[in-house]
């Protein structure tokens, strides 16, 4: 079964006796729908045949479910309306399908008016968001495409996985004549073959380097550059693969990273991005629960689901 499922109980702590606004998420949620004209829109891709395809270790197929348990409690502080669509499931190994699913969720939350939040799923949900955002917005011309990532994802592989979703965009930008300007922030030397370095080149990929992220100095430089970018673009897709951050702040992904970028850091990322007024689509990818430690990574997965939805 391939479809849009809404199981989830939004419920959690109440201060019923706090003074002031003591509301969470949790009170204020609403089902995705017709009515549903402006905000921000949750989509789970609760999908992990990516990372299984890919070698991985699976049970990202659990991510959505932790993130929303999360975000069930998060303090309300001037969000806008919030919508929850439900979750992309894929059954039998049906990926192909599961990622167009997911992509007309996001093409029907951007016609309605709302920002697509995407909770991950291994990082094939990418396919899925981007293909969204392609019809969703189809008169852009210049999409800035920023994954926060040790990976690049640019993998050649006879079977698309959660390895291969940039190099599908990039055929994609190229089948339809739009420039592939892709940015990666926080890739790993010791975690990607010489291969996809010199396929990254290759394709004009701008990258920075974990080890580059560690300062203020190295974070300003590359800010300086993605300014630029932001600048030229027309519209950002945003996208967060969990495992750009340091294994010991999140463990609870497929393949943790020994140096990793500070959370920090990747927050002062995305709140650039969020703050060019041109984000059309945000995603985490990766969260498996089940590797997790007292469920820090799916807190961190929360935490910038919220930042981007406060903007
Ligand atoms: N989305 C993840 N991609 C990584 C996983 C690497 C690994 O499992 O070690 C990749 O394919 O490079
Ligand atoms: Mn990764
Ligand atoms: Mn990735």
């Amino acid at each position: 079964m391939d479809r849009m499922e809404h199981s989830f109980e939004w419920q959690g702590r109440i201060d019923a006796e706090e003074t002031g606004d003591s509301r969470r998420w949790h009170q204020v949620m609403q089902a995705w729908g017709p009515g549903a004209t402006s905000g921000c829109a949750l989509i789970g891709f609760a999908v992990d045949e990516g990372v299984r395809r890919n070698g991985g270790r699976p049970g990202a197929a659990e991510g959505p479910a932790a993130c929303r348990k999360f975000l069930a409690n998060m303090p309300l502080m001037g969000e806008p309306a919030l919508w929850d669509a439900g979750d992309v499931r894929c059954d039998g190994g049906a990926l192909e399908a599961a990622q167009a699913r997911l992509a007309g969720q996001v093409a029907a939350s951007l016609q309605q008016g709302c920002l697509p939040l995407v909770m991950g799923g291994g990082h094939e949900v990418a396919w899925g968001t981007f293909q969204g955002l392609l019809q969703g917005r189809p008169e852009v011309q210049r999409w800035l495409i920023i994954n926060l990532d040790a990976h690049f994802d640019l993998r050649y592989a006879a079977a698309a996985n959660s390895g291969t979703p940039f190099l599908q965009i990039q055929q994609r930008c190229q089948a339809l004549g739009l420039p592939f300007d892709y940015r990666v922030l926080g890739i790993s030397r010791y975690a990607n073959t010489r291969a996809l370095f010199d396929r990254a080149q290759a394709l004009g990929v701008r990258y920075w380097l974990d080890e580059d992220l560690q300062d203020a100095p190295g974070l300003a430089a590359a800010q300086q550059a993605l300014a630029q970018d932001l600048a030229a673009c027309e519209a950002v897709y945003l996208t967060a693969c969990l495992d750009v951050l340091p294994g010991a702040q999140a463990p609870g992904v497929s393949a943790p990273s020994p140096l990793g970028v500070p959370l920090a850091a990747v927050e002062a990322v995305v709140a650039q991005v969020v703050a060019s007024g041109k984000l059309a689509a945000f995603d985490v990818a990766e969260l498996n629960p089940s590797l997790d430690r007292d469920g820090l990574t799916a807190r961190i997965a929360a935490r910038l689901i919220a930042k981007v939805a406060r903007r």
